[in-house]
């Protein structure tokens, strides 16, 4: 039998499924089809998820495995920051580490073990990086542009200054006021620039965010694979560095930015060294349900057999939500 996760980070729902487990690890298109089928909400389980994070074997030198991100519709991704928080969770328990490093599509990531967030609300560091901002490693086109660092960029949207940073995955980002951040905006431009479109043409995650004091940011992200999310740890990460890079009397560098979401709040911390950017991550890596299934199943992409057990951690998560000021009614929460 198989075990898998049910987690999120900042309710970033995810499901975790270690192939180093099974006898013969998913191909990538049972992967697809595994996760396009169990994230769906309705014929998925647990009201299905924004994506699945596949655990396998470390492919540099160093690292303790590799984590893969494929999105809700199939699609993979360079990076997950909620995700690799629970993954990072997920391998120190497993062996018994708290410092390491975990390979991603194009990094070898450094991860910790912080003090827990709350009472039991377990939390972990992870390193968010490199970063670039060149039109090719976004990419975009015919905008332009050669960098878009808080330009009006009218095609996207009108009367909006952008930033769009890769960290690798691809970010875009707008400071709002609190109307624009609740109001239709983001999903139109959201929606938008992850359909067939000619200036993102592998579409981008979206970000609004709200300044609400010195190191105090709102962000509500639209994802590029999955919609609307009540987080997105790479974008409050890229969000955290464009705040600084448009706003820099908004950030001391010296302490950590509190990022409030719809699903909870992380902490980041935005470093230059060595002449390049990286971002620390920091917030809640929860398990809410361990689920059983035959590896014959799993490869089958059959659902109807599985053993669902909750833990109790998602009260101590609430509890922790509870307690953290409200700074706007926003309800992506899934
Ligand atoms: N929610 C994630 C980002 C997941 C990948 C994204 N949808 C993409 O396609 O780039 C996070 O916490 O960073």
């Amino acid at each position: 039998m198989v075990k898998l996760l049910k987690v999120h980070g900042s309710q970033n729902h995810f499901f975790i499924l270690d192939q180093t487990e099974l006898d013969k690890p998913l191909t990538d298109e049972e992967l697809r089809d595994f996760t396009k089928k169990i994230t769906n909400a309705q014929i998925g389980i647990l009201n299905g998820a924004d994506g699945v994070l596949a655990i396998n074997k470390p492919v540099r030198k160093g690292a303790l495995a590799q984590m893969r991100v494929i999105n809700e519709d199939g699609s993979e991704a360079s990076m997950c920051g909620n995700g690799l928080r629970t993954v990072a969770r997920y391998l120190s328990e497993k062996y018994q580490q708290d410092h390491f490093l975990v390979d991603t599509m194009n990094a070898s990531l450094r991860v910790h073990k912080e003090n827990d967030f709350a009472k039991d609300v377990p939390a972990y560091s992870v390193e968010i990086s490199p970063v670039r901002f060149n039109k090719e490693a976004l990419p975009f086109t015919i905008l332009g542009h050669d960098r878009i660092i808080d330009n009006f960029v009218p095609e996207l949207y009108p009367g909006l200054r952008f930033t769009s940073i890769a960290v690798p995955n691809p970010h875009l980002i707008s400071f709002v006021n609190q109307e624009q951040i609740s109001g239709p905006i983001l999903g139109i431009v959201g929606k938008r620039l992850n359909s067939e479109n000619p200036y993102f043409t592998d579409g981008v995650n979206v970000n609004f965010a709200q300044i609400l004091d010195k190191n105090k940011l709102f962000v509500r992200t639209y994802e590029r694979g999955v919609g609307f999310t009540n987080a997105c740890g790479t974008g409050m990460s890229a969000t955290s560095l464009a705040l600084w890079l448009t706003h820099p009397e908004m950030v001391d560098t010296d302490s950590q930015i509190d990022v409030f979401n719809p699903g909870g709040m992380v902490k980041t911390k935005v470093h230059y060294d060595n002449n390049e950017y990286w971002i620390e991550l920091t917030g809640n890596a929860t398990f809410t349900h361990q689920i059983t299934i035959s590896e014959n199943d799993l490869h089958r992409n059959n659902l109807e057999n599985v053993q669902i057990s909750e833990t109790n951690e998602q009260q101590a998560y609430e509890h922790f939500v509870d307690s953290l000021p409200k700074y706007n009614d926003i309800t992506t929460l899934a």
